[in-house]
């Protein structure tokens, strides 16, 4: 744990606004990506049987080297943020290891996100392992993407919601390897509902359309203060 004079609560933590990381994150990042990279290079990996059996020896190694580490929990983590006592490693802790878009992830690809504007947008370039019809983005994957693209939004306003339901159009198949663009915003809010769009392109191709329903499970949804200008564009 670095010392840090800056405490962090749950509701700071906005896209690409997390703080810089220290060297034990930098380091769990390059962890991260070696780990993606390799969940890419096993993919049809032509070995022979006795290759593959020192592959497996050598993973399982690594394996229960790093069991003998244990884990940093993530519920003591997460109750430091949400009593606005987390420290920036905690941040980091909680964001890079999300699926998708957790920079050390090596389930992620990863996606990167930011806010502009009004809209939270979103890139990624998506690997083999992403596939679902040839050479294609997996359905499931894009529907994963906007799920957390929508829940994005919420970073314009208070209170923090579930997923209630999500509708994805599928326009036209989603290319693997070639940099796929996101973005979404807020349409309205009704209460303890907010309701927002979602898009995917590709080449200034339009290739997914979605709308999606949060549900806060406590206090009705409003825009925070510092984003008050957007009550004009929610309701155009
Ligand atoms: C404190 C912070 C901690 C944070 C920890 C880390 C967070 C990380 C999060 C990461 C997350 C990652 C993302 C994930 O993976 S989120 C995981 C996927 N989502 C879920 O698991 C949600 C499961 N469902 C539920 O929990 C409940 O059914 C919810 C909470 C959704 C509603 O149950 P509740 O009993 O509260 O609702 P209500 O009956 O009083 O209805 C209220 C209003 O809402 C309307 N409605 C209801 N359901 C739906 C629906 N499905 N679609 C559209 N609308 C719906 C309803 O008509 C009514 O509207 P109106 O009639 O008033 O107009």
């Amino acid at each position: 744990m670095i010392m840090t004079d800056t405490f962090y609560h749950f509701r700071d933590i906005r896209v690409a606004e997390t703080p810089a990381p220290s060297p034990r994150a930098e380091l769990h990042r390059e962890l991260g990506r070696t780990l993606a990279e390799l969940n890419e290079q096993v993919l049809r990996l032509d070995a022979s049987d006795d290759q593959l059996r020192d592959y497996i020896q050598q993973a399982r190694e690594l394996k229960a080297a790093m069991a003998e580490q244990g884990q940093r929990d993530y519920g003591t983590t997460l109750r430091r943020l949400l009593d606005g006592e987390g420290t920036g490693d905690d941040v980091t802790d909680l964001v890079d290891f999300e699926i998708l878009t957790g920079k050390a992830s090596p389930l992620s690809p990863p996606l990167e996100l930011w806010l502009e504007g009004d809209k939270v947008k979103g890139r990624g370039i998506f690997g083999l392992a992403f596939q679902g019809p040839p050479g294609r983005l997996h359905g499931g994957v894009i529907g994963l993407a906007l799920d957390i693209l929508l829940a994005k939004t919420q970073d314009f306003v208070e209170q923090i919601g579930v997923t209630g339901t999500l509708k994805i159009r599928y326009l036209a198949g989603t290319p693997l390897h070639k940099p796929v663009e996101f973005e979404a915003r807020l349409i309205r809010m009704e209460g303890r509902k907010l309701i927002c769009e979602g898009s995917v392109w590709v080449e200034g191709q339009q290739t997914v359309a979605a709308e999606g329903i949060w549900i806060s499970p406590r206090g009705d949804y409003r825009l925070k203060p510092e984003y008050a200008e957007l009550e004009a564009a929610i309701r155009a």
